[in-house]
């Protein structure tokens, strides 16, 4: 038994040792294992076998179903994380400088067939959405621009809307801001817009020379029809169909590129604006806050800056199509009709141009103050939306409905105003364009049968016909040739008169064009005025800026700093650059230094600048005076006084401003998104809204107190150095409030709190009173456990302790009247 056992034992050892030779081999030599186990299958027991059988099939399974596995998972990554992509606004590149997004472009429902198809490399991929790579404009463009920008002109230091207005014209001022704008939208010579220009260019030189073809063909086929020549006739009309192939394509490639060059403009230029609009200078807050030279920048963007691209584009193909015209046709009937027609032509263009630039109306003026009006009551309308909820509350229809109408009206009057300057001025316009025209035209292709010495080559051919002596089959041609020069120089004549005429209706477009111009330059300077901070005028030696002007801003901000530090820094409303007023010292001369750890309550009676420290420190307000030191941004959080809540899915409520890429890069996951709302009290929420990735308008959908709660979560996400938080918990219950201040302070997060509440005092170590001394400008700051917070911690248990005194006398009180009005009801 027991030499059978070691036997065994023996077996079993040898077979482990095989197994390790095997599993060694395997990894050195493949092709030596593969022999070792052949041999070792040939010279084993048929038991054996039949385990190496076994345990070979349960090796090829496992890997089978390790490399299925694998595989799968690799796909399921990809599609996250495309899909991830996808819903990002935007993520950096590997160059740390181009972005890449994804943008949807099927409007159809998605069939599967476009829902399978490969995503390809390049600008635009496939399934439905596009991948669109947006290299952002450089520093060192902007910095080449900015001399174009700032120089005075309609949207100079003077730059309101009203005084731009004025300036609106086809004049100097217009070509300077119109050829700043082109090194935007035109940047290069090898650019795509460029390609797009030349092939535009092309097009409508060869629509130009179609036409002088179909002006000659249309000559003879009436010549052939009067002298009955059946043969030629039809031959003329096969090539007239011939003709209708090309031009037809060429008329609607004209448009088509028209529509395209627009649309290339209109990217350049939002791209661009986008860019210096949100830049780190916080365009978008400062334009209003701080410059003030424009009102509404989202109607010069979104509306002004369409305008002026499609006026320019349009501008573009309707003068340069004429004007290859111009010059093709009028040479051709120089050519036929001599030197005498075409200074009477040209005289005739000299003299009409003349007089409709006396009698045209300032279109470019009206139509910025069209485009203005028209601003004002799309943001009467913006802001009805956005403030939809306190409207309805305050029953505000009435008071709404009477600004809409009234801002309605204003544009209906003003278009009605244009609409009736238009009626004469196209009275005019038609008179001398169609009519008188028409007959000058007249009487120039007249030329060669009355004065044929005076020409061309029409004259010429008159003249060789018209001996005495010549025999009546060539009079017959001569009338039959005069036929054709006839019909040919009145196509030509007329295509001529059509291009003049355009040319000259592109006056008033012209016109319309500069008005767009000066609204799109008046953003742009306004734009790069705050981008570079640039206010007030180059003092002169002895000059001295007026005291807290935007001109007289000299303080330091020093980013970096482990706290937060005000070294003798004034807190100023800053005044608007366009006004050129000093700003208002809401505090003179702020002093105070917060370490790590020292969690500060400033407070306050309400407008005496709180939230307005706030402001400075972020960054919003300039430091006219003395130092800032801060953390840097990733170490500093602000919690504004407005809960914001963005668009997207209830997970970015939580992470804003990341994106899921962010949150994902950082090592954050929805699970621990869920313990920071269970520490928020609002682990409720993506249940109740149906998950992570539902979108709603968050802003209707969160309660007052909840909003709070979710910009407390965003701090627990971000988890800083620092967080300042402005009135933060007003809407939530006092023990919320203590839960929220305790974890925050559980994970060292320096608290600055602008509140009113007193009862916050216990989760700080100071106070920062502002709004003291006689002016209001002066703060002081007391530290709990200092002799000076006792005394104002004493002072206030003495105003409990005397109220508290009184609470007898109120009982007896109230028992008095409640009886006197039990008796009443009684009686
Ligand atoms: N963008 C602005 N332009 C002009 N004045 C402003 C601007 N922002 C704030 N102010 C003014 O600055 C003053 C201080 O405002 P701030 O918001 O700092 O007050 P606060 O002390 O926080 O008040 P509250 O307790 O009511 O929040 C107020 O009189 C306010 O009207």
């Amino acid at each position: 038994m027991a030499a059978s056992s070691t036997l065994r034992s023996d077996r079993t050892k040898r077979m482990l040792m095989m197994y390790a030779q095997l599993a060694l081999s395997l990894a050195q030599n493949p092709r030596l294992a593969l022999q070792l186990i052949r041999s070792q299958y040939r010279y084993s027991s048929g038991r054996i076998k039949a385990v190496i059988l076994l345990l070979a099939l349960l090796t090829a399974g496992s890997v089978t179903f390790g490399i299925t596995e694998l595989q799968k998972r690799r796909k399921r990554d990809a599609k996250e994380r495309r899909e991830l992509h996808r819903q990002s606004s935007s993520v950096l590149l590997s160059d740390g400088w181009s972005r890449e997004i994804f943008v949807p472009t099927a409007n159809k429902p998605l069939t599967s067939k476009s829902k399978s198809s490969t995503v390809e490399s390049g600008e635009v991929s496939g399934d439905a959405t596009a991948r669109v790579v947006i290299k952002p404009t450089k520093k060192v463009t902007f910095e080449a621009h900015r001399r174009l920008f700032l120089q005075s002109g309609s949207g100079g230091k003077s730059g309101n809307g009203s005084v731009a207005e004025k300036k609106a014209g086809v004049n100097r001022q217009f070509l300077k801001e119109f050829s700043a704008i082109w090194s935007i939208i035109v940047p290069r010579l090898q650019s795509k817009t460029s390609a797009l220009l030349f092939i535009h260019a092309l097009f409508l030189a060869s629509r130009t020379y179609l036409s002088l073809l179909v002006a000659k063909l249309d000559g003879q086929i009436v010549r052939d029809l009067i002298a009955a020549n059946g043969k030629d006739f039809l031959r003329g009309l096969g090539y007239w169909f011939l003709l209708a192939i090309p031009a037809s394509y060429t008329n609607a490639m004209i448009r088509f590129l028209q529509a395209k060059i627009s649309i290339a403009f209109r990217t350049k230029l939002i791209r661009y604006i986008h860019d210096i609009y949100l830049s780190k200078e916080l365009g978008y807050y400062k334009v209003t806050n701080i410059d003030g030279g424009i009102e509404g920048a989202d109607q010069y963007i979104t509306a002004d800056v369409t305008r002026f691209c499609d006026s320019a584009a349009s501008l573009y193909s309707n003068l340069g199509k004429p004007f290859a015209d111009f010059i093709i046709f009028s040479y051709q009937l120089q050519r036929n009709l001599g030197p005498l027609a075409l200074i009477g032509i040209f005289s005739n263009y000299a003299l009409t141009a003349w007089l409709l630039k006396s009698v045209a109306p300032p279109f470019g003026r009206l139509a910025a103050a069209e485009a203005r009006l028209e601003g004002d009551y799309r943001n009467a309308h913006t802001k009805l939306i956005t403030n939809a909820e306190e409207i309805a509350f305050y029953d505000g229809t009435g008071f709404e409905r009477a600004i809409l109408d009234k801002t309605y009206k204003r544009v209906i009057v003003h278009i009605s105003k244009i609409l009736k300057i238009k009626v004469s001025y196209n009275m005019f316009e038609d008179f001398i364009l169609k009519y008188s025209w028409s007959a000058l035209g007249y009487m120039f292709a007249s030329l060669p049968v009355f004065l044929p010495t005076w020409s061309g080559n029409d004259g010429i051919s008159e003249l060789a016909t018209t001996t005495p002596s010549i025999s009546l089959a060539k009079r017959d041609f001569r009338e039959r040739d005069r036929m054709k020069q006839f019909i040919t120089n009145k196509r030509l004549m007329l295509s001529l008169a059509d291009a003049g005429g355009r040319m000259m209706y592109s006056i008033k477009d012209l016109a319309e064009l500069a008005g767009y111009t000066s609204r799109v330059f008046q953003l742009l300077s306004t734009l790069h005025r705050v981008h570079a901070n640039s206010y007030g005028h180059e003092l002169a030696p002895n000059e001295v800026a007026e005291p807290f002007t935007l001109a007289d801003v000299h303080g330091t901000v020093q980013q970096g700093f482990e706290g937060v530090r005000f070294e003798h820094t004034p807190i100023v409303i800053p005044g608007l650059a366009r006004t050129g007023q000093p700003g208002e010292v809401l505090i003179k001369d702020l002093n105070i230094r917060i370490n790590p750890g020292d969690h500060i309550l400033i407070s306050g009676a309400n407008g005496v600048g709180k939230s307005s420290i706030a402001r400075v420190l972020a960054g919003l307000w300039p430091v006219y005076r003395g130092l800032v030191s801060k953390p840097l941004p990733k170490d500093i959080t602000f919690l504004p006084q407005r809960p914001y809540l963005s668009h997207g899915t209830l997970r970015d409520q939580i992470i804003y401003p990341d994106s899921h890429a962010d949150m994902l890069e950082a090592g954050g996951t929805d699970a621990k998104l869920m313990e920071i709302l269970k520490l928020v009290r609002l682990e409720y929420i993506p249940g109740r809204e149906g998950g992570w990735e539902t979108r709603k308008q968050w802003k209707d959908v969160f309660s007052g107190g909840e909003k709070q709660r979710v910009m407390f979560a965003r701090i627990l996400y971000k988890n800083p150095k620092f967080a300042v938080i402005d009135e933060g918990t007003s809407a939530v219950s006092a023990d919320v409030e203590g839960l929220l201040y305790e974890i925050c302070k559980k994970q060292s997060i320096t608290l600055v709190t602008i509140s009113h509440r007193p009862s916050l005092l216990k989760y700080h170590t100071a106070q920062l009173r502002v709004g003291l001394g006689a002016n209001g400008d002066e703060w002081s700051l007391e530290r709990s456990g200092t002799a000076e917070a006792r005394l104002t911690v004493d002072k206030e248990i003495e105003d409990l302790k005397a109220k508290l005194s009184q609470v007898d006398a109120w009982k007896a009180r109230r028992q008095q009247i409640v009886d006197e009005l039990s008796g009443k009801t009684a009686a």
